[in-house]
C-alpha cells in the first residue's frame, strides 16, 4: 500500500469542503468504472462532516441513484433510537440527497448482537455472489470502493476498541461486542480484514479531543508502541486523512 495521504486544514469547515471534493471525485470514477459506488459510513461527527454534500454546488454533481450505503459499525438498539448510527445518517445526510432506500442497508432490528452480525455478514456474501459487491482478489472479503472512517479520541475505529479482542478477529466478515467501553454496549462492527480490503478509505477526524491519538498514530514514534486500532486502517488502494487544526495539533 502506498503511504497515506495527510491532509491538514485550518478548520473543520474546510476539511467538510475537501472532503466533499474528494467523494465527488471516486463517485464519479467509480461510477464510470462499475455502474455504482459503494459508501460505507461511521456514525459519530463524521456524519456531519459530510453535510456540504448536501448542498449546491456538490449535490446536484452526483448520482445517487448509483450509491449503496452500508453500516461500517452499528448499535444494536431499534433503527429510530437516539443511539442508532442509521438513525443518525437518516436524519443528518441520507434524507437529504436522492439516494434510492432500497440502495441502503441498515441492520435488521429485533435480533441480538451476536444474530444481527451473522446477518449482516450473510447479506454482504449474498450481494457479492449476486454481483451487487465486489470481491477482494487478495483477501476474498467484500471490497467496498470508499469507507469513511472517524475516530474516538483513545484510537477506535468502527467498535473495534483498544483491549477488546474484536480488533484480532481474522475470518469474520463482522462481529459484535457486548461490552463497548463507549455506550451503548451492544453493537456489531466491521472486521478489519473487512475494513482493510477497501479501494479507499477516508479518516476523517477533527476536533481537539483526537490531537492525542492522532499523534500516537501518525506522529514521529508510531511504530513505537503497541498500535492504536486506528493504526490497523490499511486498505488495499488509498488511505487519506482529514484533519482539522485541533486534530493536527500535536502532530
Ligand atoms: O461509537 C462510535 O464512535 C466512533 C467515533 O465517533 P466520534 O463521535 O468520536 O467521531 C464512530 O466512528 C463510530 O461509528 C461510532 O459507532
Amino acid at each position: 500500500m502506498a503511504p497515506p495521504s495527510i491532509q491538514k486544514f485550518e478548520s473543520e469547515e474546510q476539511v467538510a469542503v475537501a472532503l466533499a471534493i474528494y467523494i465527488l471525485h471516486l463517485s464519479a470514477k467509480f461510477i464510470a468504472a462499475n455502474g455504482t459506488f459503494s459508501v460505507v459510513l461511521s456514525g459519530g461527527t463524521l456524519i456531519d462532516t459530510l453535510r456540504k454534500l448536501t448542498e449546491p454546488p456538490y449535490v446536484s454533481s452526483i448520482e445517487w441513484s448509483k450509491w449503496l450505503i452500508f453500516f461500517l459499525d452499528e448499535r444494536v438498539v431499534p433503527l429510530d433510537h437516539p443511539d442508532s448510527n442509521y438513525k443518525l445518517a437518516y436524519d443528518g445526510f441520507l434524507n437529504k440527497v436522492p439516494i434510492p432506500e432500497s440502495n441502503i442497508y441498515p441492520i435488521k432490528e429485533n435480533l441480538s448482537p451476536e444474530e444481527a452480525a451473522d446477518e449482516y455478514e450473510q447479506r454482504l456474501k449474498h450481494l457479492v455472489a449476486n454481483g451487487t459487491l465486489k470481491t477482494s482478489p487478495t483477501t476474498g472479503f467484500a471490497k467496498f470502493d470508499l469507507m469513511l472512517v472517524g475516530m474516538g479520541p483513545e484510537g477506535h475505529v468502527a467498535s473495534l476498541f483498544c483491549w477488546h479482542f474484536q480488533q484480532f478477529e481474522k475470518k469474520k466478515w463482522v462481529t459484535f461486542i457486548t461490552d463497548s467501553p463507549k455506550p451503548p454496549p451492544r453493537r456489531i462492527t466491521f472486521t478489519f480484514p473487512l475494513i482493510n480490503s477497501a479501494s479507499e478509505i477516508a479518516m476523517v477526524v477533527t476536533g481537539e479531543d483526537a490531537a492525542d491519538a492522532v499523534k500516537v498514530a501518525l506522529g514521529k514514534h508510531a511504530a513505537d508502541y503497541y498500535p492504536l486500532p486506528v493504526q490497523k486502517v490499511s486498505p488495499e488502494d488509498g488511505l487519506t486523512w482529514f484533519l482539522d487544526k485541533e486534530a493536527a495539533s500535536e502532530l
